[in-house]
């Protein structure tokens, strides 16, 4: 059984083999204790013999000149691989005279770990209802940052083993190190492959079953003895990363803790109750942090919002789509707090201004010049390179113009209609994009619009059945809320709400302005000043903040912070574009449209963002007939100058020229989230005086006591409610590492019950 693909047995065939090699060559009292290098490196024996193996021996690499390959197994450079010679002398000085004993112990070492690499699960892709839609594909979706997967994806897929798969559904590269990694593991560049195999190994015991903690000693039970310290590291480090044992794991996932014990744990100040605040909140609870959580509304969630309908069913305000549902980290929480998801059909008909459905061909050529004119605008960034604050809107909307007219001038079709058909679908294109960016394209940066793309989440959209809220609720439990009590709050972890944070002052950390980590000595060294609900003002001491309020927020600066923020952060937040986007979701006594999602056209540009979407929501509200409709940017504003009914009548005009006996809503509700004082809008895009890098200098932390997260802090996934999740994980890591709690992730590790995962 040559060359095992699984992570475990690899480890146990790559520990026989050193054992092997050890207890010979002392055997031999030959050759010297110095491992065989080539190409600068440290060779790693067990890829070497396990190669060579799969090749069928060393003579037949020699015939059949194989050594390249083998090379590249070693991960070799090409000036490396040229000395195919010197790997072919290493072989048969090291590893020849060995081989029968070494192939011996390997074999056996896999047939003895068999049972736990045979027994791989099938895969829960998430929790999906019987009568999800099967989605059809589309050539170019782009909601809130996330590309549909192509069908090629879903095959490749189908090749992953189990290991391979849970690193792909933890977003990292299967084979290579990712930048993160070789940092904290520098030590390890030159044996990547050890440290892949124990990483995705422990990945693939979490995703087995992610309603529990997955225990250290459980891994370290399955992994043989030489690398229990480096598996705890890694252990460690995925835990920090926020990779394995994140979300809601049980009723018991916070450590029992005595008031003393409380009173002398680190404590974390966490600004606002969004999914971001509430994620961090919950990693750091586990290490045994206390955290105290002060938001400034009277409900938990920001930007999600699941408003309860007069029928008691639920309606989404905020965010409503999980995008990307395979790779997404909130797939798993749904799995946890088991919330269904619904596949959303994306398959979208537009409907023309006289209330007729475009026809298909029409309505794909159209879609295929949007995207050859926005695919042309990439290439137009070397000829503006000069210009950094060019915007996307100007460059495209030249380029459909011209693309429209040269498929007129080179067309026979003779009726003029379908050309002015062609041009309103190519504003309701625009529309699309700038509900995705939420903003109007001509503030939006040519070069770095898309900058997300490279890491978008596999997988279809889907709503979770019972509203977004259900994720929020479940992360906050075992949280005590407290709305004017503070007599407890020293020795518990509790959620204030209606408490906002009016200034925060860390003078007392003044020196260490710079990026960047610095030792951390004095504890509770940070002042937070919170506004309680009867309007006093409250003093809170704490170790540091993390402040996850929108960017929309830190913008108006209504948070005081003392001292100063630098310039380089304060240029971030300044720099980085954050635009608006409403709904008007309407309540009907039955259903009388035919999609679930579906579009309409307009005559006006200056309208075409207004009411040119809506989405069937009956899905999530289970029973109640809802149709959701957007406000785009640049028409936000006016928009929310006007009173609901107004909105509400304009929503109603556009829906009844595609269905004229519409009957009237029997409930509606119109969001403002620009002129929500704790939004300031919907979500962050690259302006165009921002870049990608703006979101690195949004993400990182000012001094050691000020962190910050939410979505305008991921660059990777920006405006998303997963995007603002992951930041959450990614700052209590951060915090962790700071407050040196690896000891107590350790002693959590420890306590856990031991139970081998071989199932003895
Ligand atoms: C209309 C709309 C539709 C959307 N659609 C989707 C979608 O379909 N899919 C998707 O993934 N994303 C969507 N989003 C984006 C998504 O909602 C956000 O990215 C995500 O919810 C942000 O979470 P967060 O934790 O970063 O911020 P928030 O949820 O905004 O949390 C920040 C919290 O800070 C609080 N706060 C503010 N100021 C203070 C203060 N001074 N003191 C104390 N607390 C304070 C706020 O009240 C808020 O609760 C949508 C957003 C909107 C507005």
């Amino acid at each position: 059984m040559p060359c095992s693909d699984d992570p475990l047995a690899r480890l146990h065939g790559r520990s026989a083999l050193e054992d092997t090699l050890e207890m010979l060559w002392k055997k031999d009292g030959s050759p010297s204790k110095r491992r065989p290098r080539c190409g600068n490196r440290e060779l790693d024996l067990y890829v070497f013999f396990e190669s060579v193996r799969s090749f069928g021996g060393i003579l037949k690499v020699h015939e059949n000149r194989l050594m390249q390959p083998i090379a590249e197994l070693l991960r070799l450079s090409l000036t490396a691989t040229s000395s195919g010679y010197s790997l072919r002398l290493i072989y048969l000085k090291w590893l020849k005279p060995y081989e029968e004993q070494l192939e011996r112990a390997i074999d056996d070492s896999y047939e003895r770990i068999n049972n736990f690499c045979e027994s791989k699960r099938q895969w829960p892709d998430c929790v999906w209802s019987k009568d999800a839609n099967v989605p059809k594909k589309r050539s170019r979706w782009k909601q809130n940052g996330a590309k549909v997967c192509s069908e090629d994806a879903h095959q490749v897929e189908e090749h992953l083993t189990e290991a391979e798969k849970a690193a792909v559904l933890s977003r990292l590269s299967v084979n290579e190190m990712e930048p993160e990694e070789q940092v904290e593991f520098e030590y390890l560049q030159d044996s990547p492959d050890l440290f892949l195999d124990i990483r995705n190994h422990i990945l693939r015991v979490w995703y087995r079953d992610v309603s529990h903690r997955t225990s250290c000693s459980d891994i370290l039970s399955t992994v043989p003895k030489r690398y229990h310290d480096l598996t705890k590291d890694i252990f460690i480090f995925l835990v920090r990363q926020g990779l394995i044992n994140f979300g809601f794991l049980g009723k018991n996932q916070f450590p029992i803790r005595s008031r003393e014990q409380m009173e002398k744990a680190p404590h974390v100040v966490i600004i606002g109750a969004g999914i971001s605040g509430l994620a961090a909140a919950r990693q750091l609870c586990s290490v045994g942090v206390r955290v105290s959580i002060f938001e400034a509304r009277d409900r938990l969630g920001g930007r999600i919002h699941t408003k309860t309908s007069s029928n008691n069913e639920p309606v989404e305000l905020g965010a409503m789509l999980i995008t990307g549902v395979q790779q997404n980290p909130l797939n798993t929480l749904c799995r946890q707090l088991n919330a269904v998801l619904e596949v959303v059909q994306e398959d979208c008909p537009l409907y023309d201004v006289n209330g007729c459905l475009v026809p298909k061909d029409l309505d794909m050529l159209a879609e295929d010049i949007f995207n050859d004119a926005l695919e042309e605008t990439t290439k137009m960034r070397k000829l503006y390179k000069d210009k950094r604050h060019i915007s996307l809107g100007s460059v495209l909307k030249r380029l459909l113009e011209e693309k429209i007219m040269l498929f007129r001038q080179n067309s026979d079709i003779k009726d003029s209609t379908i050309f002015t058909t062609l041009k309103r679908l190519a504003q309701w294109h625009i529309a699309n994009l700038e509900y995705a960016c939420a903003a109007d394209l001509e503030h939006v940066s040519l070069f770095d619009w898309d900058q997300d793309d490279p890491w978008a989440l596999e997988g279809e959209h889907a709503i979770v059945k019972g509203g977004f809220s259900q994720l929020v609720e479940g992360l906050a439990r075992g949280f005590k809320k407290a709305w004017q009590d503070f007599d407890n709050w020293k020795h518990d972890s509790c959620i204030f709400l209606r408490h906002e944070v009016k200034a925060i002052n860390w003078s007392s950390k003044q020196k260490n302005e710079d990026r960047g980590r610095k030792s951390f000595s004095k504890k509770e060294s940070v002042l937070v000043k919170v506004q309680t609900p009867n309007a006093n003002m409250r003093e809170v001491l704490c170790d540091c903040v993390l402040i996850t309020v929108p960017l929309g927020v830190l913008k108006e600066r209504t948070i005081s912070i003392y001292p100063q923020l630098p310039s380089w952060k304060q240029e971030a937040i300044d720099s980085l574009g954050f635009g608006g986007l409403n709904k008007v979701c309407l309540v009907f006594e039955e259903v009388f449209w035919k999609h679930s999602v579906f579009g309409a056209l307009t005559d006006s540009p200056n309208e075409r963002g207004e009411f040119y979407i809506f989405w069937d929501m009956t899905k999530c509200s289970g029973q109640t007939p809802v149709l959701v409709t957007m406000i785009c940017e640049p028409f936000v504003g006016r928009n929310e100058l006007a009173d609901d009914h107004v909105c509400v009548k304009r929503a109603m005009n556009v829906l009844r020229r595609i269905f004229p006996n519409a009957p009237e809503p029997k409930e509606s509700f119109v969001t403002r989230w620009s002129s929500d004082q704790y939004a300031g809008g919907a979500y962050s895009f690259i302006s165009i005086n921002s870049t990608s890098k703006t979101y690195d200098a949004m993400a990182e932390n000012v001094g050691d006591v000020l962190y910050f997260a939410g979505e305008a802090t991921n660059g990777r996934y920006p405006t998303t409610c997963a995007g603002a999740f992951l930041s959450g994980l990614r700052e209590a890591g951060k915090i962790m590492k700071h407050l040196h709690l690896d000891t107590l992730l350790l002693e959590n590790i420890q306590k856990k019950r031991k139970v081998s995962a071989f199932g003895h």
